[in-house]
């Protein structure tokens, strides 16, 4: 997955057959840096084999993890022997700076070893995407830190983790899960209100109380955590990633394509299929499968007193964001309009510069919001030469580029690498043509 390569697009494509959603990549990130918190064996299955997990193993595995790929999609941790050292070290900064769910090993370390570094994070380049929301977090139990400014390195450190009421500045999925790995080794009981609780969090805290943790609220914004001394090893399986799922059923509409998404675990989807089935699409639930079928039109649903329709992403169980880059790319082609309101990052709609050049009619309105008018297909997307800027702009590139009149090329596709696994591949055995280009 070289940092150079892109894609050759063939448009016009036409899919269809079954595929599998890889793991969740944000769930993943945060269960294997739960790892941290205990010197037993932890297995996991499920695992995406995506960059940002890989970035995540080899960052553990310096800092001591004894890790066995058990399969690419398989893993058992270790961590026995941990080097506290390696913090020090310029590789770790390389590392933990390359994604953004390396500031998750934080609460884990200070949990275990009273200590932590964060260098600046990285990840997608979406906004400002500042830590306070963790900082503020573990300040209340118990934790000091320092900022290195001319390294951007923050220092943490706690004589020992006290238990503590938590109201959470803003509804953080990391800093969620940061606070919850810490306090779940504190002392004492711990309640983290304004709480996040994606899937990604309920799994955490499912793994973390079969490892002995005592958590409740599972699913709420109100956790309540009862400190333990020890935690112990447990196997822990991933769900499937909900946004590869919207990912594909934005694909399969755009590229009026019958894909069968298999083994989806409807019931953890929350508003994702709703936020689809209003802009026209139809979803047939066959089980735990869902069933795209092909689909010339698809309309956007005005609300019920006629106004436009207006989407916008919020923590869960809302729309998440992670997936308006999609909306918005399938509302391109669709019949009505819609505005698209990307309510949580401030850098994240600027790609819609490169559908504008494809032939896309929207109205960048300012940072957060665009305005779609749906083409209904009377005119195709062209294919054009571009960019990923971020992983899910990356993706939705990719869908535009699928259904597009002719070919395109995408540069900088170690971002969709960051969040997907072998997506050409398995795209390809859909019956679409993706080369990868190693530069
Ligand atoms: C590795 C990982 O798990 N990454 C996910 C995680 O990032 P991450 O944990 O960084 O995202 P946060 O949840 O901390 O918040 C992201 C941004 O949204 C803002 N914010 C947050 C809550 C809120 O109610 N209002 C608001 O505006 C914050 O100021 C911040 O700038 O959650 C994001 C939000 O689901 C997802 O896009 C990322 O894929
Ligand atoms: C923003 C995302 O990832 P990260 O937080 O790892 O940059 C994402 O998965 O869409």
């Amino acid at each position: 997955m070289s940092k150079s390569a892109s894609f050759l697009v063939e448009g016009n494509a036409q899919l269809s057959g079954s595929i599998r959603p890889q793991g969740a990549k944000n769930e993943a990130l945060q269960v294997i840096c739960a790892v941290l918190l205990t010197a037993e064996k932890v297995s996991i299955s499920n695992v995406p084999n995506i960059r940002d997990v890989v970035r995540l193993i080899e960052l553990l595995q310096g800092l001591g993890v004894a890790v066995e790929k058990v399969s690419d999609n398989r893993y058992t941790f270790k961590a026995e022997n941990i080097d506290l050292d390696y913090l020090q070290t310029q590789e770790f900064v390389q590392k933990a700076s390359s994604i953004r769910g390396s500031v998750m090993i934080m609460g884990p370390l200070l949990a275990r070893f009273g200590k932590a570094v964060l260098p600046k994070p990285g990840g997608d380049k979406i906004g400002r995407r500042r830590m306070d929301t963790h900082l503020n977090g573990l300040q209340y139990l118990n934790v000091d830190y320092r900022y290195v400014r001319e390294e951007h390195i923050f220092l943490l450190e706690t004589e020992g983790l006290k238990g503590n009421f938590i109201l959470m500045e803003e509804i953080s999925v990391t800093g969620t899960a940061n606070v919850l790995m810490a306090a779940s080794m504190a002392k004492g009981v711990t309640t983290i209100y304004n709480a996040a609780c994606e899937p990604y969090l309920q799994q955490l805290a499912k793994m973390l109380n079969s490892m002995g943790a005592r958590i409740t609220g599972l699913g709420s914004n109100r956790l309540v955590v009862e400190g333990v001394d020890q935690l112990y090893g447990t196997g822990h399986r991933c769900l499937p990633d909900m946004i590869e799922i919207g990912s594909f059923i934005g694909l399969a509409a755009m590229t009026k394509s019958a894909i069968t998404i298999e083994q989806a675990r409807v019931d953890m989807l929350g508003n994702i299929l709703p936020t689809f089935e209003r802009f026209g699409i139809q979803l047939e639930i066959q089980g735990d499968d869902i069933h795209v079928p092909a689909q010339d039109i698809y309309e956007i649903q005005n609300f019920i007193d006629g106004s436009v329709l207006n989407v916008y992403d919020s923590p869960w169980p809302g729309f998440p964001p992670d997936l308006m880059s999609i909306l918005l790319v399938v509302a391109t082609q669709a019949r009505g309009s819609v505005l698209i309101h990307q309510k949580m990052f401030e850098s994240r709609l600027f790609f819609v510069d490169k559908l504008i050049d494809m032939g896309a009619q929207i109205i960048l309105c300012d940072p957060h919001r665009a305005t779609v008018i749906g083409l209904e297909r009377k005119s195709q997307l062209k294919g054009i030469e571009m960019t990923s800027p971020d992983i899910r702009a990356g993706v939705s590139l990719l869908i535009a580029a699928l259904s597009a009149k002719g070919n395109s090329r995408i540069h900088q596709i170690h971002q969709i690498d960051r969040g997907y696994e072998r997506i050409d591949e398995r795209l390809n055995a859909l019956g679409a043509n993706i080369q990868r280009i190693e530069q």
